[in-house]
């Protein structure tokens, strides 16, 4: 451990606090306006629309309160690498895929390929895939990547390079290293190259006839286990080790490799597998048989590792001498490659990651977010924090040449199978929890729970590079993922309003809430997109005149949440575009994501569904990729998630224009004064569905919005002006 003198990081606060401080304070007496208002001008007739139009208002007011405990304190942290001591202690790093189709096998191979290529001792290494969707072709994959590491690796660390998946080290670097010309670099270059694209091409083919070819299948016995055809559902569990560590295989330069195994748990239909949590949970004990190391990261195989730096910045944590016994895990930024500068569907995550968990970070540390986070093995498999705790572990390196592999590879098989934790208390109080499609959320809530830290680092060479979704459809399945989940977490025992009180900090606590409940925004985000509209046309005014002074307060926490919001993004190098595509697909994941998770909680709670894990997918065929490229929003499937946006954003032009037509036509400052903010609300909806309005009329690519979805939509709006007038 490091001298007790030299901290291996250091945290410091953001600048302009007392700034926010007073703009909060402003806010806050806008708010308690607000409400003075309401309760002091309750109408006489129209009760229903005013009750939950100010309903809406106070879920808006509480969740904005809750958001500010993300904007009090944003917190920092600076490694001091340079201070680490020689000696660094072992890591297992662990990745998962669950399915060829979605998650292609050569993606897979690229992910292993960077996090292996880590500038670290490889006899403290090793990495460990899980493949849920137990396929040979995910094998074969892993298999030809073991093989293409014994150059990469040595290339990687002689020259030096970055970043080390090969994919995009080749992808990126081409150029620029055409006309760098030292000579063996070029040589080195174009051979390991040649080795990858050989690689490259033998997995694509292999999936695309779907069959292994005999010459590879007799180089490993591993292939024996597909002899006849697996199922994903329904298969023995199989644990494969492709490199032997400690000198057990060597690289082209004779050095030794870090161990790699390739696991795909026993499934059967009967056994509930848990999806993710379930597979990081068998690698856990997988690896627990073969390395045991005192940390694990864990990695999603659509996240390469770009920064070979990673494990060095995280064990400055890790060994600090003073802070380090509180912290169960490091989590990295999720950062995505190939965005759009405007961040079409809002899914670089940008607020999460460059605001909220700094913010997070003043209390306890953020949540663990699934992916590139480095947990402390003891914490994860369900120590409690205790003050007196000092962390300790042996330096036993796995196996070598000498190790009796093929007993490792029994014993982990037998951890691996459908009945190995019966009895046992993983996902409940060891490893990842159970039961929930977040499962990193709540996983990382129940160890702040049990009194341990966490750490947020963003290195200034990002960490990890993942794919995001790049249509609307599989954003907004995503979104109905999580906020289903993080509404389960809410309502779980580990619930942050009840659970949290005494266990975490008042700041986390506000945090969590706000985090967990983003599905029952829909209700109030439906009432403010449906009920002013309506009740427009139908001539009813729900907010003060113009000419009225109270319109001050509407009008003042309108611009300044919006102004404060842009102004947040600009900071962390946002774009103005990038601003309104983040209000148009927040308000479309309202109405359709966050409205569906409503409904499948309810539905859960009567037992009549279940919640799954719907992977995302990373393909994306040429003609959507261009479509994406330009900024056009992909709609393409009838998925009835689209219906709710749609039918509002209708909704709120038609009615609209129309109170437009009957301004002008009555010649009417009267209109215009009372149903300014009507029109002003509808006005904004309009200019932020600009884009939806265009994908079900203008476009004719195959990316619009299908006819079927046009169609119900208008239907619906017509429906709702006529059917729900009478009750207004
Ligand atoms: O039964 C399953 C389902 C998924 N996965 C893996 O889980 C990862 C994440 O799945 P993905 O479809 O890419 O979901 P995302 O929405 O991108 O994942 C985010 O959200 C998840 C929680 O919903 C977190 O676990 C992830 O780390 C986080 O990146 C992938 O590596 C999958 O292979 C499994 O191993 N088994
Ligand atoms: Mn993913």
């Amino acid at each position: 451990m490091a001298s007790p003198t030299s901290r291996l990081f250091t945290t410091h606060q953001a600048p302009a606090r007392a700034l926010f401080r007073l703009y909060c304070f402003l806010f806050v007496a806008g708010i308690f306006s607000l409400f003075y208002y309401r309760l002091t001008h309750i109408p006489a007739d129209h009760r229903l629309l005013w009750l939950l139009v100010s309903l809406a208002e106070f879920w808006f007011a509480v969740m904005w309160l809750f958001q500010q405990s993300f904007r009090w304190n944003p917190t920092y942290h600076v490694t001091h690498p340079e201070r680490l001591p020689a000696n660094l202690p072992p890591v297992d790093v662990m990745v998962c895929t669950a399915d060829p189709d979605r998650e292609p096998p050569a993606l897979v191979a690229n992910t292993l390929l960077s996090l292996m290529a880590y500038d670290y001792d490889v006899s403290k290494l090793a990495y460990y895939l899980s493949d849920d969707g137990g396929s040979e072709l995910t094998f074969h994959a892993v298999y030809l990547a073991s093989i293409f590491a014994r150059h990469w690796l040595p290339f990687c660390r002689k020259y030096n390079v970055e970043p080390r998946a090969p994919q995009a080290f080749f992808f990126s670097s081409e150029n620029s290293v055409a006309d760098s010309g030292r000579g063996t670099f070029r040589q080195d270059y174009s051979l390991v190259k040649e080795n990858f694209e050989e690689m490259q091409d033998r997995i694509n083919s292999t999936v695309e006839t779907g069959n292994v070819p005999e010459e590879t299948r007799r180089r490993h016995k591993g292939f024996n286990e597909w002899s006849t055809k697996l199922s994903p559902g329904d298969h023995q569990p199989l644990v494969e080790v492709l490199l032997r560590g400690n000198g057990g295989d060597r690289d082209a330069e004779g050095k030794p490799m870090p161990t790699l195994v390739y696991m795909a748990r026993e499934k059967r239909p009967a056994h509930p597998h848990n999806f993710k949590a379930g597979a990081l949970n068998a690698l856990n004990r997988v690896s627990a048989v073969m390395s045991n190391a005192p940390f694990i990261l864990n990695v999603d195989c659509d996240m390469y590792s770009n920064n070979s730096q990673t494990l060095h910045h995280t064990m400055c944590f890790f060994l600090d001498y003073k802070e380090s016994h509180r912290i169960a895990f490091v989590q990295f930024p999720q950062c995505f490659a190939g965005l759009t500068p405007n961040d079409l569907y809002c899914s670089s995550l940008t607020r999460i990651f460059d605001i909220d968990l700094h913010g997070f970070n003043s209390y306890n540390g953020p949540p663990y977010c699934g992916t590139g986070a480095i947990h402390r093995r003891e914490s994860l498999n369900g120590r409690k924090f205790t003050p007196d705790f000092q962390p300790k572990w042996d330096e036993k390196p796995v196996g070598g040449e000498n190790e009796d592999w093929s007993e490792l590879e029994a014993k982990a098989r037998t951890v691996t199978s459908c009945t190995s934790e019966l009895g046992k208390p993983w996902g409940k109080d060891m490893g990842l929890m159970y039961g929930c499609p977040v499962e990193d959320v709540y996983t990382g809530l129940a160890l702040h729970s049990r009194g341990w830290q966490s750490v947020y680092f963003t290195p200034e060479r990002k960490a990890f590079l993942g794919l995001s979704p790049q249509n609307t459809n599989d954003t907004l399945i995503q979104y109905k993922r999580w906020s289903t989940g993080l509404l389960q977490v809410f309502f779980s025992h580990l619930c942050p309003l009840t659970h949290g009180i005494g266990r975490l900090k008042w700041g986390q606590i506000m945090c969590y809430a706000f985090y967990t409940l983003w599905a029952p925004w829909s209700l109030p985000i439906l009432c403010y997109a449906l009920l002013p509209p309506l009740a427009m046309a139908n001539g009813i005014s729900l907010f003060p005149k113009v000419s009225d002074p109270w319109f001050k307060v509407f009008a003042f926490l309108g611009i300044a949440s919006h102004a404060y919001s842009l102004g947040e993004l600009l900071w962390v190098k946002g774009t103005v575009k990038m601003w309104l595509n983040e209000i148009r697909v927040w308000m479309i994941r309202g109405v359709s994501s966050f409205f569906l998770a409503m409904v499948v909680t309810v539905l859960k709670s009567l037992g009549m569904s279940e919640s799954g894990f719907e992977i995302t997918s990373k393909v994306i065929d040429e003609e959507a990729l261009k479509r994406y490229k330009q900024e056009v929003m992909e709609f393409a499937v009838a998925s009835p998630m689209f219906v709710p946006p749609t039918t509002l954003s209708l909704l709120n032009l038609y009615c609209f224009l129309r109170s437009t037509v009957l301004v002008i036509a009555k010649g009417g400052p009267s209109v215009l004064d009372h149903m300014a903010l009507q029109m002003i609300l509808s006005c904004f909806i309009v200019l932020v569905s600009l884009p939806l309005y265009e994908a079900s009329f203008l476009r004719r690519d195959k990316g619009r919005m299908p006819t079927s979805i046009t169609v119900y939509s208008t239907v619906l709006v017509f429906a709702l002006l006529y059917l729900l007038s009478p009750f207004i």
